[in-house]
């Protein structure tokens, strides 16, 4: 679009805000927009509607279409709302769960959730206090409700907010729901939302719902003996100024560990995240605090969860005694290993289990999985779809757990997306299974690579923002997709795979096979000859295009290890090179 054709949009969007029923103090921040010679900020904020992407609607908070506000979750509670009166008309009381993060303005949006439920006759269970995603999902299905929402960003910087939505069966909306939510959401006006909640259509949920949820989570214990032998192993603990203080500590002591250390300036809940610049468990600054409390307290384990609490984060000690944070990829290897081995010792496996991983997640998990009898499946990014496996198996064949490499797991079936609660508590679980085998969890990942193949995994994001920043992106998934590389670190690619056409080409025979998947997504795969893997994506949820690096060799004894991580890392270094980043 050109600048001028473009201002004139945004002119015209934003004149309607003016004219609209919208709140006088909001007119006079679009006023503002209007009236500043730097046109940048009226176009960012108006010249396209919030999206929903990999996580619901994600976006920074402001006035205007493209932004967080008001009338931006109103129009999207009152979309919902014609969308669940329409599909469940017979039921006599549509229910729905809300929950908030500690994020600026996440309590004051979940109150406007809560009012627009209500006013379209919907019955609210509202949480009283700030509580975490995976909760809103098992409260959904032990309520019996039909929908939910939860006000998050989930571990996005400050300024942002989001509005996760959720189904009947607990998980984020999937096909053709979140098409059909999107439709009614586009049909409302200002005008068109109501804001008059009715107070008695809401119900407080809190510590009950709480006690249910750990209760739940503590059934799962697989090694109960070796958590009584080791519960006093030192954890330490940072919810990183969000939710996951109200029910990791509890879980964990739920389990038997009773050594659990807090980080105190990052218990306090803040949506200026004061000691971190980014709330994000996958960066290695925003565990500084809690590795630093491990150091000083001679702690064995370090966690983090991200500000809604569904990532989890973790930190082992290597053979030296130093902390090492482990990837998204190696969480999930270390978890799905010992999920698969105790279900196997413990007599569990019946041949009808399955795990399931992300398309852009370490095939070593699968190797594991099948090697171990349990059927792994794949899915696209975003926990939504290892949900919606999860959806065309109940009933058939039983979960195990799943996960991804961006620090997503769950490890039970009543919960529908990824919950660093259980998750927290299972990998101090190993902990103490492994001291009963004689090694340390750094140890057996060595162990497993032996076993079952040395892997690599890396993740590198490019941030690219705003209108210019989204058309970069789109060009350099455009020059990867017509020009495909030919070579990967000397190694020559085979298989090309493209998730729009959703199809596989075989570089050496032309052949082109198509991929079944439920639907398609913007993902291109790079496979080569020495079994290198390169994923390329957009995100769903930030301003990035995201590669995701993994690579295949040998390791033939922990002695080893060192030479062998060190050139995997030289080769990865070779890989950036390649693609250019
Ligand atoms: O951000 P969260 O923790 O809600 O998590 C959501 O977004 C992540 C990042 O997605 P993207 O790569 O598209 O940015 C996904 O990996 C995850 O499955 C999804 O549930
Ligand atoms: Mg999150």
């Amino acid at each position: 679009m050109e600048n001028k054709e473009l201002l004139d949009l945004v002119t015209s969007r934003a004149n309607s805000w003016l004219e609209g029923n919208y709140d006088a103090d909001v007119k006079a921040e679009v006023k503002k927009l209007l009236d500043s010679s730097d046109k940048s900020e009226l176009i960012e904020s108006f010249y396209k509607d919030l999206e929903f992407g990999t996580g619901g609607l994600r976006g920074i908070m402001g006035v205007g279409s493209n932004r967080m506000n008001k009338y931006t979750v109103g129009a999207a509670t009152q979309g919902l709302s014609n969308y669940l009166l329409k599909e469940f008309s017979a039921l006599p009381q549509i229910k729905v769960v809300i929950s908030y993060d500690c994020r600026n303005n996440s309590r004051k949006f979940a109150q406007i959730v809560a009012d627009v439920f209500t006013a379209n006759g919907i019955k609210v269970y509202l949480f009283e206090n700030l509580r975490p995603t995976p909760e809103v999902s098992f409260a959904i299905r032990k309520l019996g409700c039909q929908s939910g929402v939860m006000l998050t960003a989930s571990h996005n910087p400050k300024e942002y907010n989001g509005y996760k939505a959720y189904w009947a069966d607990g998980a984020q909306v999937t096909p053709p729901h979140d098409a059909n939510i999107i439709t009614e959401v586009n049909k409302v006006t200002a005008a068109d939302i109501k804001f008059n909640g009715n107070p008695s259509l809401v119900e407080k949920l809190g510590e009950d719902m709480d006690t249910q949820f750990i209760d739940a989570v503590r059934s799962v214990l697989l090694s109960p003996e070796s958590v009584k032998r080791h519960g006093n192993i030192g954890i330490v603990y940072t919810p990183i100024h969000g939710t996951g203080g109200q029910l990791v500590p509890k879980a964990l002591k739920a389990y038997g560990f009773t050594n659990i250390i807090h980080v105190p300036e990052q218990d306090v809940v803040s949506g200026d995240f004061p000691t971190v610049v980014s709330p994000n468990p996958e960066e290695p600054a925003a565990m500084a605090m809690a590795v630093q409390k491990g150091i000083e307290t001679g702690a064995e384990l370090v966690f983090a969860t991200d500000p809604d609490a569904d990532r989890f984060g973790a930190g082992v000690r290597d053979d030296n005694g130093d902390f090492i944070l482990l990837n998204g990829n190696q969480t999930m290897i270390i978890l799905i290993y010992y999920l698969v081995t105790r279900w196997r010792e413990l007599g569990k496996l019946t041949g009808s289990e399955y795990t399931v991983r992300t398309i852009v997640t370490s095939e070593l998990t699968q190797i594991i999985s099948e090697k171990n009898g349990v059927e792994m499946f794949e899915c696209f990014t975003g926990f939504k779809w290892v949900a919606t496996v999860m959806r065309e198996l109940e009933g058939k064949r039983k979960y195990i757990g799943g996960g991804e490499e961006s620090y997503g797991f769950l490890a039970v079936d009543f919960i529908r997306d990824k919950d660093s609660v259980s998750a927290a508590a299972l990998f101090a679980e190993i902990a103490a299974w492994c001291k009963d085998n004689g090694r340390t969890i750094y140890q057996m990942l060595q162990d497993i690579y032996v076993e079952y193949g040395f892997s690599k995994e890396k993740g590198i994001s490019v941030v690219k923002k705003g209108i210019t920043g989204a058309q970069e992106i789109q060009a350099m998934m455009d020059k990867f997709r017509h020009n495909p590389l030919k070579e990967i670190a000397g190694s020559k690619v085979i298989t090309v795979k493209d998730y729009i056409p959703l199809e596989s080409k075989d570089i050496t025979t032309g052949t082109i096979t198509k991929m079944d998947m439920p639907t398609t997504s913007n993902v291109l795969q790079y496979i080569t000859e020495d079994r290198t893997k390169v994923s390329i994506r957009p995100s769903g949820t930030e301003p990035k295009i995201k590669f995701y690096i993994e690579i295949h060799g040998k390791l033939a004894s922990r002695a080893d290890f060192a030479k062998v991580d060190a050139d995997a890392d030289k080769k990865i270094e070779q890989i950036c090179k390649d693609l250019g980043i």
